[in-house]
């Protein structure tokens, strides 16, 4: 997969490369056999889907899965005094459904103490943890550091690798969100068994050009139909700042919304919901 004497061709290929040198890193320290003895002792998962499904049903709108994040490759640092066990219970407060903890230190300035530190804080929403997986070794770890849920990019992995892993993750309690970007990825996804959660993200992550009407675009026509046949709940993620941006996602069919910039911002990110809900949805 590495090629050492090139240069990636953009910064996901960047990102991968150094994932794959991380995680080697991290599997000699611990390797599989040491995790799965841990397991055997942690706490049960909650269910994330669960909680994406009774939020929309509570409230008609999008269910909010609200993002800890501390920075991005694409618009630096979000907040300087940044504490997420806070960050996490004002987004509680405010009303989200679930929570999605970036874990990637060296590009989003994130970490699994950031996970485990929210899990053990008494936060009771369901936790994604926003990684960059490329191995299983990856999935089981972030359920011993008290996940609830993994993303799953398939503008990473192949098919095979997507519906491998969504078994590990049922295997684990583990709900997977499977993220897509375009129409060849999308309908990649809609032909593997078991994907019970999508992520349209807006953002190109080669690039980082945002553009939400992508959401609109890959739930139309046919993909639409099988999505719905299918009964698979839609995340619209990225570049989400206003009611007029949540109402036009919910138009285009998603149930639930992942956001973090424009939340994360805000001095006060409980009323940062109510700003982008354009009501309280804490109740
Ligand atoms: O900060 P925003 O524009 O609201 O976006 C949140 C989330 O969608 C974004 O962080 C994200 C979506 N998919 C990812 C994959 C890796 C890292 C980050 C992401």
């Amino acid at each position: 997969m590495q090629n050492e004497g090139n240069t990636p061709c953009n910064i996901l290929e960047e990102i991968i490369w150094y994932k794959d040198k991380e995680v080697s890193q991290m599997k000699e320290k611990k390797p599989l056999i040491l995790l799965k003895k841990q397991l055997s002792g942690a706490p049960p998962t909650r269910d994330f889907l669960g909680a994406l499904k009774a939020s929309y049903s509570r409230t008609g709108l999008p269910a909010l899965i609200a993002e800890v994040k501390k920075a991005s490759p694409s618009r630096g640092v979000l907040r300087e005094d940044f504490n997420p066990v806070e960050i996490a219970k004002a987004y509680e407060k405010g009303g989200a459904a679930c929570l999605s903890v970036l874990t990637d230190q060296k590009y989003f300035q994130g970490s699994f103490e950031n996970l485990e530190a929210i899990r053990n804080a008494g936060v009771e929403c369901p936790l994604l943890c926003k990684e960059f997986v490329i191995e299983a070794w990856q999935i089981y770890y972030a359920r011993v550091k008290g996940a609830d849920a993994i993303l799953l990019i398939a503008a990473v992995l192949p098919n095979l690798d997507i519906q491998y892993m969504i078994k590990i993750c049922k295997l684990l309690g583990l709900t997977a969100l499977v993220e897509v970007h375009d129409e060849t990825e999308m309908d990649r996804v809609l032909g593997i068994e078991g994907v019970e959660l999508i992520g349209i993200n807006n953002r190109d992550l080669g690039t980082f050009k945002v553009d939400i009407s992508n959401t609109k675009k890959l739930l139309e026509g046919e993909r639409g139909e099988k999505i719905r046949e299918k009964g698979i709940i839609v995340v619209g993620e990225s570049g989400l700042f206003t009611p007029a941006d949540i109402g036009y996602v919910q138009e285009a069919g998603v149930k639930a919304v992942l956001v973090g910039e424009s939340l994360v911002k805000q001095e006060d990110p409980t009323k940062g919901i109510s700003g982008l809900f354009g009501k309280d949805i804490s109740c």
